[in-house]
């Protein structure tokens, strides 16, 4: 059978995504208590492909994430998935909001829920945990019960048995948190129209306006950015690369323009797949940057070379 690996244990937000997967049904899901145990799992091919945590509407990038794609042997993206965030404060059945001095929760979730805090608890001391469903575990008979309260999806507070003592404690109600699929880079799925790619690049340190010599790969030939992050590269101070996602496919003539671009600006390219993009946009393009633009100009040029003695 299949295995899909996640971010879990079950319960987790992480886990709604991988549901939401239509290959991964009648599969195999193997939970995994951290993003890089998770990503490991897939580098030694013990599970076919994993669903993690990249990037949230509030809190911005999962810099677990972001870290292990950047380094160690390649994986790529093969699809996304956007969850609806909404967190519930659950505790051991019997107990009040009165009764709560420790809140357990993923780091992510806390910066979500600060708010709430403040203005409902604000003498309770925030608990760190590998995920939101770890929190509400800890909490489940014969757990640890490290803290008080977990902050949890509420299908985590139901399966750990915990009472919801608040419902709804996001402070944007309308928070989102994009999921990827990770898999070892044996096929790029194939362009549907709506699709993103997903790169690191590492900028050359011996030139000045290193980032602007990156943006403008995009920019000249009309590819949109929908996301861009620096990483330190952790081998010196001030040293960074950049996550970034765009508009396109590698089979996009455009996208691959401003891949050999990047190639040549670049130190480093990290090629992070292409995918199709979780809410079906397609991809906007600018004047004079289509695919038959780019064509009648190679052919251009190709008709002149060919005159060439
Ligand atoms: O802890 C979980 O439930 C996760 O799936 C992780 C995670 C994250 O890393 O951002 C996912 C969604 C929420 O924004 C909070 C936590």
């Amino acid at each position: 059978m299949t295995r899909f690996g996640y971010f879990g244990p079950s319960g987790t937000f992480t886990e709604m995504a991988l549901l939401d997967w239509p290959a991964a049904r009648g599969a195999e899901h193997v939970p995994f208590a951290s993003v890089d145990a998770t990503l490991a799992a897939v580098r030694a091919g013990e599970v076919e492909a994993a669903m993690v945590p990249i990037e949230n509407s509030v809190e911005g990038g999962v810099t677990a994430t972001l870290d292990a794609l950047a380094s160690g042997s390649p994986l790529i993206v093969v699809g996304e998935r956007l969850v609806k965030i909404r967190f519930v404060l659950a505790a051991r059945p019997g107990m009040t909001l009165a009764d709560i001095a420790t809140i357990g929760t993923h780091s992510h979730a806390w910066a979500q829920v600060r708010g709430w805090m403040t203005a409902n608890l604000p003498d309770a001391t925030y608990v760190p945990t590998l995920s939101t469903a770890s929190a509400a575990t800890d909490l489940a008979p014969g757990g640890e019960g490290r803290h008080d309260a977990a902050v949890c999806a509420p299908v985590a507070a139901e399966q750990a048995g915990l009472q919801v003592l608040a419902e709804d404690i996001g402070d944007i109600k309308r928070a989102v948190t994009r999921f990827v699929l990770v898999a070892r880079p044996h096929h790029i799925p194939a362009p549907t129209g709506a699709d993103k790619t997903t790169l690191v690049l590492f900028q050359r340190t011996d030139m000045a306006g290193g980032l602007l010599r990156l943006l403008e790969q995009f920019a000249t030939r009309g590819i949109n950015m929908t996301r861009l992050e620096s990483r330190p590269t952790k081998h010196s101070m001030g040293d960074y690369c950049f996550s970034v996602d765009i508009e396109g496919h590698v089979l996009d003539e455009r996208v691959g323009e401003a891949l050999t671009g990047l190639k040549r600006v670049c130190a480093d390219v990290v090629f992070l797949g292409s995918y199709a993009r979780a809410d079906q946009a397609r991809a906007e393009v600018a004047p004079y940057n289509s695919d038959d633009d780019f064509r009648a100009a190679d052919r251009w040029l190709g008709a002149l070379r060919d005159l060439v003695d």
